[in-house]
């Protein structure tokens, strides 16, 4: 059995779908907020393995909630990372994009430096450091841009205002991969087999293709959902928030592809299946 933290997300959504094998807890269960909480539901569980798909995925939220995003996106993945240690399971651990600056062009690769821009991607960051520290057999996956038919999400946003609306004001000049918790899932099942059979502990990166922008993925949404939405692009500047963004998001996914055999997905397809369900 798959212990899985975060069962009402996005992502924990999609494991429970797609495999018969996984145990999904909520907040009640286990709260990743309260120390010793992970430790003591993995004990009592006594999985072959551990998926976190449980964050404080607030962006701007965690700008103020620095405590509550720094334990729960930091700590509490190390917890679970001593645990798995002791009871000799493998943990996969999901990140994201946002652990980088977004300096340049150039996709980033699982080993090109780190330099968070907001307290959400430092505490994702201080959460990768703490799994890899715990002496776990784990895999770290970075992924961005997460959507899916349940949850909160940019696509459901998009459909919510666009239906509202005949013309909404998008940036354009933060570039990354959106990509389905669908596919996300999948990938973590899949880690976890190649974990139990020795692949090595290690970061990797997952998000879709073609790279785009905000403003492009919503007239994406907009084109495939039938809606007469306008998008004006904007930049970065115009459209002020408390936590920045990276500009570039880009993620190069070979690792994933040399380690675990899993493939980047066309985001278009996901994007299709999400809003025809
Ligand atoms: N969403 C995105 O665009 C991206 C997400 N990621 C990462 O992917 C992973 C999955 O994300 P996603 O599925 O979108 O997440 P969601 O925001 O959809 O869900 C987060 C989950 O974490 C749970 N959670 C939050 N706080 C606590 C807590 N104190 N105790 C227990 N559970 C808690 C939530 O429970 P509750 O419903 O009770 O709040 C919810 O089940 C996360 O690690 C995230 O950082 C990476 C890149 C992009
Ligand atoms: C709603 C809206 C947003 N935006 C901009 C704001 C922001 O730069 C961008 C995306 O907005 P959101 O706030 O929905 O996305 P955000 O919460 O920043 O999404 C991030 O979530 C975390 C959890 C991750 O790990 C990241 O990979 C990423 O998916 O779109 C507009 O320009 N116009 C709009 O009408």
């Amino acid at each position: 059995m798959i212990l899985v933290f975060g069962k009402t997300g996005q992502v924990a959504r999609e494991l429970a779908t797609l495999s018969g094998d996984v145990t999904c807890l909520d907040r009640a269960q286990a709260d990743l907020s309260v120390p010793g909480a992970c430790d003591a539901a993995i004990r009592a569980a006594r999985p072959d393995a551990v998926i976190n798909a449980g964050a404080f995925t607030d962006v701007d939220g965690a700008e103020t909630q620095v405590a509550l995003a720094t334990r729960i996106n930091g700590a509490a993945p190390g917890e679970m990372g001593r645990a798995c240690a002791d009871l000799d399971i493998p943990l996969v651990q999901i990140s994201t994009d946002y652990v980088f600056d977004g300096s340049g062009h150039a996709p980033r690769l699982p080993e090109d430096p780190t330099g968070p821009l907001g307290v959400y991607g430092a505490s994702k960051l201080e959460g990768e450091t703490a799994v890899s520290d715990s002496g776990c057999r784990h895999a770290i996956l970075r992924t961005s841009w997460v959507f899916s038919a349940h949850g909160e999400n940019f696509v459901k946003t998009m459909l919510r205002l666009g239906a509202e609306r005949e013309l909404l004001r998008v940036v354009a000049d933060q570039i990354g991969g959106p990509t389905p918790a669908s596919v996300i899932a999948a990938a973590c099942l899949t880690m976890v087999q190649g974990l139990r059979v020795g692949a090595p502990s290690g970061i990797h990166h997952l998000s879709g293709r073609p790279d785009i922008s905000w403003a492009g993925f919503a007239r994406a949404v907009f084109d495939v959902a039938g809606l007469d939405c306008k998008v004006e692009d904007i930049t970065t500047a115009d459209w002020p928030t408390p936590a920045v963004r990276p500009a570039n998001s880009r993620l190069d996914c070979t690792s994933l592809m040399a380690v675990f055999g899993i493939a980047r997905p066309d985001w278009r397809d996901g994007l299709r299946a999400v809003i025809k369900s």
